[in-house]
């Protein structure tokens, strides 16, 4: 076990209130029953959550779910699976399965880490993707970062051969540590000499329109399980 989730951890996010809307309310209370997976202990039964054998993303920490959606539904002969702590979050991405008719695109409101450690069968996931996970780029926060070798060790195991991994940043000293971290894993196998390029599918996000607005860089690594 590379984490114990039953032991006292660092964690990634932080637990924010934040304001439901009206429309992330309604989507939650009407969509929720279909569209979200209860956290769990058991492992997840892919072709029965979604009807069907479909090689299954997962995405880590999805914010609004704009990207989660657009990539969806530009793929559906794949099924993803967005895990998201925030509330508002998850309300806001139901809403866009409801309004784009997504079958193949299903929410899990719970601590990633979790999630892959109990409901993620090894060997499993075609893809993972991780985009602009909180940089915590305060020097004492910098614990809190998400790409840390054990993590990505964990992500490696759910990862099926030839799986990928698909993380990006725009907070260059992050991209930096993903580099080093990533390259250090020795299941893992980089589809590029250093930062990809943007993959096609996805598409620019709010942090990412933020960040370049700010005169910041964007870095893409995608690495491939050996
Ligand atoms: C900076 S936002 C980026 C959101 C989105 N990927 C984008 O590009 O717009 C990072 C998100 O990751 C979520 N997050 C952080 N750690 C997480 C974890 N361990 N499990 C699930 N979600 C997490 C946060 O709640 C936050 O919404």
């Amino acid at each position: 076990m590379l984490y114990d989730p039953t032991e006292h951890r660092i964690r990634s996010f932080v637990t924010r209130a934040g304001r439901l809307s009206t429309a992330q309310a309604r989507a939650l209370e009407e969509l929720g029953p279909q569209f979200l997976i209860e956290y769990s202990k058991a492992p997840l039964d892919y072709e029965q959550a979604f009807g069907r054998k479909a090689p299954v993303v997962l995405e880590i920490g999805f914010g609004m779910g704009g990207t989660t959606a657009h990539i969806a539904q530009a793929m559906p002969d794949k099924d993803f699976i967005g895990v998201e702590v925030h509330t508002p979050g998850v309300g806001s991405l139901l809403k866009l399965i409801g309004e784009q008719g997504l079958t193949n695109l299903k929410a899990i409101q719970h601590d990633a880490v979790e999630v892959l450690n109990q409901m993620i069968p090894d060997g499993s996931l075609h893809g993972v993707h991780i985009f602009f996970p909180d940089p915590w780029h305060k020097a004492r926060h910098n614990k809190r970062r998400l790409i840390q070798g054990p993590f990505v060790k964990l992500l490696t195991q759910k990862l099926a051969a030839g799986g990928y991994l698909h993380c990006a940043t725009d907070w260059e000293d992050y991209a930096v540590q993903m580099l080093e971290v990533l390259g250090a894993e020795e299941g893992l196998q980089n589809t590029a000499d250093g930062y990809a390029p943007q993959p096609a599918y996805r598409p620019l996000t709010k942090f990412e329109n933020r960040g370049i607005k700010l005169g910041h860089g964007v870095w893409d690594l995608v690495f491939t399980k050996k």
